[in-house]
């Protein structure tokens, strides 16, 4: 359904979970992190529900994130109610990768079209440092193994850190160019762990593109399956893709086409808007699929033009981005 800013809203993003194998430094802090209980959190046969309703009103791409979302048990079960719901023609996973490999045939057989990898380091030690504990050759199995499985676009995010990782933008275009592979450089934001934000550690997307094409050709391209904000480019000679996404320097919001649910059931019109519907008490309360759609029709319709994560972040919007669902 259109918003009041006449923006298509087909796209629902869902964090199954606030919890985390990792411990990205950007996005949460190490100790302290008070889980949700899985009492507090929406079922899967709640999530595929409200999935359902939403479908009706126009919602066909579903991003299933988190937290990282394959702590959760069973999320094979979950995609294959929502592969069931008639509407819905995109199914796609955003993950951190490590607990990837030994789930994919289940995922891939469940309906699972795609999946985005964060990845921003290809050096085991400053992987171990920014995730705080990661290992980085489960990452690297789990691509290889969505490319073997033929889960194609398989797509890297790289959120590009000035002083952490920008000496490494050209190991990630190499990436693209000897694999099928579509990384996509993302501008750092002013959300998650602010303690290791910085405004000078934001690179701007034209910058690093600029920086590319001072080794590269690229050339505009729209073909590359997804719902997001990234502009492409293809590399010549390259298999795979390159991919910008700068939602602090040049942001995208008049073309935003999504909602989120967050694991606990508020449902939020914008990433920072800190407005959110409670449809977990509406679960509860018995509401009807109707009553719900109301729901989810006041959230689209209270959808901010657009964000002000370039004033901060604000120190009233308490909440992470791995609990908002990123
Ligand atoms: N400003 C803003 N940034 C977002 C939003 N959603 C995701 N991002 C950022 O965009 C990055 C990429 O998101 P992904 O989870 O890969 O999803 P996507 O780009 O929509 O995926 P595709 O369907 O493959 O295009 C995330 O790492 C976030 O940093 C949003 O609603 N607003
Ligand atoms: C919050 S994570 C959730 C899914 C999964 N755990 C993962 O890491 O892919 C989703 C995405 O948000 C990105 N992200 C988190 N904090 C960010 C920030 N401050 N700026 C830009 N991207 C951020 C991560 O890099 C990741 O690509
Ligand atoms: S970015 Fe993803 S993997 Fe890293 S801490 Fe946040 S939720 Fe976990
Ligand atoms: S910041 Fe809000 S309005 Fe902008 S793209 Fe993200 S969700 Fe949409």
């Amino acid at each position: 359904m259109l918003d009041k800013h006449e923006r298509n809203i087909n796209y629902m993003r869902i964090s199954l979970t606030d919890r985390c194998n990792l411990r990205c430094r950007y996005c949460m802090p190490e100790t302290g992190v008070d889980n949700l209980t899985h009492y507090s959190i929406l079922s899967l046969e709640e999530m595929a529900r409200l999935v359902r309703i939403a479908s009706e009103l126009g919602i066909q791409k579903i991003r299933l994130t988190g937290g990282e979302p394959l702590v959760r048990r069973n999320v094979p079960q979950l995609i294959s109610y929502i592969a069931q719901i008639p509407r819905i023609d995109d199914i796609a996973l955003t993950t951190n990768g490590t607990l990837f490999a030994a789930l994919a045939e289940e995922l891939k057989t469940a309906g699972l079209n795609r999946i985005n990898f964060s990845l921003d380091s290809l050096v085991p030690e400053k992987f171990k440092y920014i995730t705080r504990r990661g290992d980085l050759s489960k990452v690297k199995e789990a691509i290889f193994k969505a490319l073997e499985l033929d889960m194609h676009p398989v797509k890297i995010n790289m959120v590009v850190i000035r002083g952490f990782n920008d000496d490494e933008i050209i190991d990630f275009v190499e990436l693209a160019r000897k694999y099928p592979l579509h990384v996509r450089f993302i501008e750092f934001m002013p959300v998650g762990d602010l303690l290791f934000w910085k405004k000078d550690r934001m690179m701007p997307a034209q910058d690093i593109k600029a920086y590319i094409e001072e080794s590269y050709v690229l050339t505009p391209q729209k073909n590359i399956l997804g719902n997001g904000p990234a502009r492409y480019y293809s590399l010549e000679g390259g298999e795979g893709s390159l991919g910008f996404i700068s939602p602090m320097s040049n942001h995208f919001c008049g073309e935003c086409n999504r909602i989120r649910l967050t694991a606990e059931g508020g449902l939020r019109g914008c990433l920072y808007d800190k407005r959110e519907v409670n449809l977990k008490t509406a679960l509860k309360n018995g509401s009807s699929d109707e009553e719900i759609k109301e729901l989810f029709i006041w959230a689209i319709k209270a959808k901010p033009a657009r964000h002000h994560m370039n004033n901060g972040w604000g120190e009233e919007n308490k909440r992470k981005m791995y609990q908002i669902g990123g």
